[in-house]
């Protein structure tokens, strides 16, 4: 019998082995196709693969299987739970849109629903649909607020879609910059009413705003910043909501940082060349130091030497005997002598060019620093005075007024005399601010503030003690004189033509003061004046009251 070994399956079959062959490179890919998708069953693959091209024992293969079938089953039904927790999630989102989105909108979300529906076990439509629905969930939202009636709307939609004009608008006061408002003689009060909204946030934001442009005016910027404080102006002149505010507000505090660093940094590099420029002034003063110590040895040696050659001269007449020979050692003598007394005077000339070089060098060096030093000092006087100053009337802020007041006060105890003290302030002018808004109360303290230093003589002065209140210093003015010029004063202010749209408005202050007195103190005496000042409120305000 012949001896053939025994046929398997395959390759009885030709097509047989061809065919478990495609059926591996399948399982292969397919294996490729799903990896990715759970850790697990990414190792059970790669051991599936390894076992299909044969590295693996056949009897791995066989344990395989059963393992991969229940990965893959868990996988299915994790998979099922989630799809199902995103459908509702869904469901809840379209049900909610049903009240809030607008008539005309209504067929897309009956088409969502029916996607929802037909996409029981995919989740590829689910994707498009919550994006769909998220979006008919803001415009739901948007529409339902009609231009008239803004009503509140939702976190979500105030952060994807805020813009300057969704902002809540109420009118803004016309006098936004204050520069603007000065309409020269006719002295009108520009800007809306607000009448009893003094708290409310489109108010409270323009007096912000107003204040920023003030900041950002005075701001000494480095020139570098020029364009991002520009921006910060434009951007506040547009006018802001809350939340713009905010972010400006960061910015501007940024922009402030990074001045100051600046400023310091210049300072400290100014220190640190200033160091410097002392060490090489030291250096060059040992150097020329020791120069004049280098001359003055050699002039020591010089002399030394011309006394050796004429003791040797002397010696040498002593000691002759031939005269000829002499004459001839004389000579010599003389002729080496006039030498040295040439090479000792190129040298001085030498020594003294070089000394005098240095000495020019430093001259200059110490010029640089005094020039340096005396743009640093400006700039610090510059800053000062501006501290001093009240950014909204430009007269003397508290500060200002406080040390003007001492230096008044020590002049007068030093060399006596006559000094008044008058507080001036404002009536009811918390009404101003509740019937017009903030911004023309401000516009009218500019203009008290311009009446006042226009109506009081150069050698007295005036300065904002706070809010309406303003302080008055009278130097040489007896009380009788003092009186009669702030009457007239208080009458100027009652009689100017202040307008609110082309409507009078009725501005009157009440005045107290008092003259300085042997053994007064300048709180006792601003004291006397303030209960003045009250008194002549209690009085019935628009009066000057004499403190006693
Ligand atoms: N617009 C504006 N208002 C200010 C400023 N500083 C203070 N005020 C306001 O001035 C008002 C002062 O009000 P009160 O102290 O009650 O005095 P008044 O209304 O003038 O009343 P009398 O002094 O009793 O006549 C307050 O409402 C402050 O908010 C400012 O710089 N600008």
């Amino acid at each position: 019998m012949a001896d053939h070994p025994e046929a398997s399956p395959a390759s009885s079959d030709p097509s047989g082995g061809a065919r478990e062959e495609l059926f591996k490179r399948a399982l292969i890919r397919l294996s490729i196709a799903a990896e990715n998708i759970d850790p697990a069953l990414d190792q059970q693959l790669t051991q599936l693969r390894e076992a299909l091209r044969g590295t693996s024992a056949p009897e791995q293969f066989a344990k395989l299987l059963p393992k991969l079938e229940r990965s893959v089953l868990e996988l299915d039904d994790r998979r099922q739970n989630e799809l199902e927790r995103v459908r509702s999630a869904l469901h809840k989102l379209l049900n909610s849109l049903q009240s809030t989105l607008p008539e005309d909108r209504q067929p897309e979300l009956d088409s969502l629903r029916k996607i929802l529906s037909d996409s029981a076990r995919h989740a590829a439509p689910l994707i498009d649909l919550a994006a769909r629905s998220i979006e008919l969930f803001l415009a739901g939202d948007h529409g339902a607020a009609s231009p008239a009636v803004v009503r509140p709307r939702s976190l979500l939609s105030r952060l994807l879609r805020r813009s300057p004009s969704d902002t809540t608008t109420e009118e803004l006061p016309e006098a936004s910059n204050p520069e603007n408002t000065d309409s020269g003689d006719s002295r009108s009060v520009s800007g809306p009413i607000i009448a009893g909204e003094e708290q409310s946030y489109s108010q409270v934001a323009a007096h912000v705003e107003s204040i920023l442009l003030n900041l950002l005016d005075q701001l000494q910027v480095a020139s570098h910043e020029h364009g991002r404080r520009d921006r910060l102006r434009s951007r506040l002149a547009s006018g802001l909501n809350w939340y713009e505010l905010a972010a400006l507000l960061d910015d501007l505090s940024l922009m402030i940082l990074s001045n100051q660093n600046g400023r310091q940094d210049d300072f400290e590099e100014y220190l640190k060349q200033l160091n410097q420029r002392l060490a090489q002034f030291q250096h060059s003063l040992g150097d020329t130091h020791d120069a004049y110590r280098q001359s003055s040895n050699f002039e020591q040696q010089f002399e030394g030497m011309l006394r050796q050659q004429v003791a040797g001269l002397h010696a040498d007449v002593r000691d002759a005997v031939d005269l000829e020979a002499l004459k001839h050692t004389v000579e010599n003598k003389l002729e080496q002598l006039m030498e040295e007394v040439d090479q000792s005077r190129q040298l001085r000339q030498q020594h003294e060019l070089a000394v005098a070089s240095k000495l020019q060098g430093m001259v200059e060096r110490i010029q640089l620093m005094e020039t340096e030093a005396q743009t640093f000092r400006q700039h610090l006087d510059d800053q000062q005075r501006k501290a001093m100053l009240d950014n909204l009337t430009g007269l003397a802020n508290r500060a200002g007024l406080e040390k003007r007041m001492q230096e008044e006060f020590e002049r007068w105890q030093r060399y006596g005399g006559q000094l008044l003290l008058a507080v001036i302030d404002v009536d009811h002018f918390k009404q101003i601010n509740d019937s017009f808004g903030h911004l023309a109360g401000d516009k009218v303290l500019r203009l008290i503030a311009q009446q006042l230093s226009r109506r009081l003589r150069k050698s007295d002065f005036i300065g904002r003690f706070g809010g309406e209140e303003f302080v008055a210093l009278m130097p040489g003015t007896t009380p009788e004189q003092g009186h009669k010029v702030l009457d007239e004063i208080r009458q100027g202010i009652e009689n100017s033509p202040f307008h609110y749209k082309n409507e009078p408005v009725s501005v009157t202050i009440s005045i107290g003061y008092s003259a300085l007195h042997r053994g007064d103190s300048l709180e006792s005496v601003f004291e006397r004046s303030d209960q003045a000042m009250y008194q002549a409120k209690q009085q019935g305000r628009n009066q000057v009251v004499e403190g006693t």
